[in-house]
């Protein structure tokens, strides 16, 4: 299985320099940065959970309709709309992923902001214990799930089911040499933090959807686009039929994958062997979309680095044009990563010829 590594928009004030080169191939030591924002300590209370069911799993479901012979490879998000879902971590100690990009805390750095006495239940919320933005949030949610997570030898039947994994980088480079336009990553997703729901009535935030759509025999690879935040999730992606998973150098520590901004993206140039790393063009902070972004990011050095080591660029997010596909094209992606311009439409054939301005398909070469 394969990695996609991702990482995007314009640099904010109060970020340092980009690291040299020079230093770049060696890990560096990551520091615990403060948030630089005055805050308010807050307590609330809320009646105790009625419950503690878990929601109910979806069932397995037909591949849909739009995932045809033009798309090269399909990403499917896990991620659900509910930025104000609680995060009741366990308290462990916080762990500071990276200060390069956004500053992500792995887990409450004060423990979780639940508490009992009684029939009560308090929240007690500060600084330590509440998301500084939604990656964040979504972060320690996942670590809330993750220790709900089956013990690993129960994948063990799974993953000797599971067909062989496909070669997500050949499948790119194979389209992009077809067609001469970027490769096409289309991304199944029903809605985004950022741009709420997309298409009604329609909820492939699913592992099973995933394993689902392979079994169902769509032909290109499947690239797992979840918030991975422990090897547990690498092998769980694998007995589901991902045959790549997106990592996000924003979360993770120096030697896994995507990246946000220029010392991100330094990072992952770091990393020996890395075959395909993705920028998107949104700020996860600030959800700001600029695909000026990922012209800027592989402007002079790090273009040449990745030029030299023939590294396959995903251009991400914000991509709703041929002129978009062009200039992104311009600056050096081989591939894109696409939702919302296709999610939206009915016809997910006419979606992609609309968007590169010209048929892509298999069928267009016959
Ligand atoms: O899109 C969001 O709102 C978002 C929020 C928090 C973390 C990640 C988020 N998006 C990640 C993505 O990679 C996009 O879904 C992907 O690049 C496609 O973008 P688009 O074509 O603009 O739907």
């Amino acid at each position: 299985m394969e990695a996609l590594a991702v990482g995007s928009a314009p640099p904010r004030p109060g970020l340092a320099a980009p690291t040299r080169y020079s230093n770049v191939r060696r890990p560096r030591t990551l520091a615990i940065a403060a948030a630089g924002r005055p805050f308010a300590p807050r307590l609330t209370w809320n009646p105790p959970p009625e419950t503690g069911a878990r929601a109910p799993r979806l069932p397995a479901a037909p591949a849909p309709r739009w995932l045809g012979s033009e798309v090269d490879a399909v990403a499917t998000s896990s991620h659900a709309t509910d930025p104000a879902a609680d995060a009741a971590s366990a308290g462990a100690p916080a762990e500071i992923a990276g200060v390069d990009g956004i500053r992500i805390r792995r887990r409450p750095v004060t423990g979780p902001p639940v508490h009992y006495v009684g029939p009560f239940q308090f929240r007690l919320e500060n600084e330590g214990n509440t998301p500084r933005n939604i990656l964040e949030k979504i972060v320690w949610d996942k670590d809330v799930e993750m220790k709900e997570r089956r013990p690993l030898y129960m994948l063990k039947g799974p993953l000797e089911a599971a067909p062989p994994a496909r070669d997500f980088v050949g499948a790119l480079k194979a389209s992009y040499d077809r067609t001469g336009v970027p490769a096409l990553i289309a991304e199944v997703k029903k809605a985004s933090p950022s741009r709420g729901v997309l298409r009604e009535d329609f909820d492939p935030g699913s592992f099973d959807y995933l394993e689902a759509i392979r079994r169902a025999g769509v032909k290109c690879s499947l690239l797992c686009k979840e918030f991975i935040i422990d090897a547990w999730q690498l092998y769980y992606a694998r007995s589901k039929c991902a045959d790549a998973v997106l990592l996000i150098a924003a979360v993770l520590p120096d030697r896994d994958i995507k990246f946000h901004d220029e010392r991100e993206m330094d990072r992952v140039l770091g990393i020996d062997g890395v075959q395909l790393i993705g920028i998107n063009n949104r700020n996860l902070e600030t959800f700001e979309v600029d695909i000026g972004n990922t012209k800027k990011l592989l402007e002079g050095e790090r273009g040449q680095i990745i030029a030299q080591n023939n590294i396959i660029v995903v251009g991400e997010s914000g991509l709703f044009t041929p002129d978009h596909i062009s200039f992104v094209q311009n600056a050096g992606v081989k591939a894109v990563l696409v939702g919302e311009s296709l999610i939206k439409q009915e016809d997910p054939g006419k979606a992609i010829t609309g968007l590169f301005g010209k048929d892509i398909s298999h069928a267009s070469a016959a």
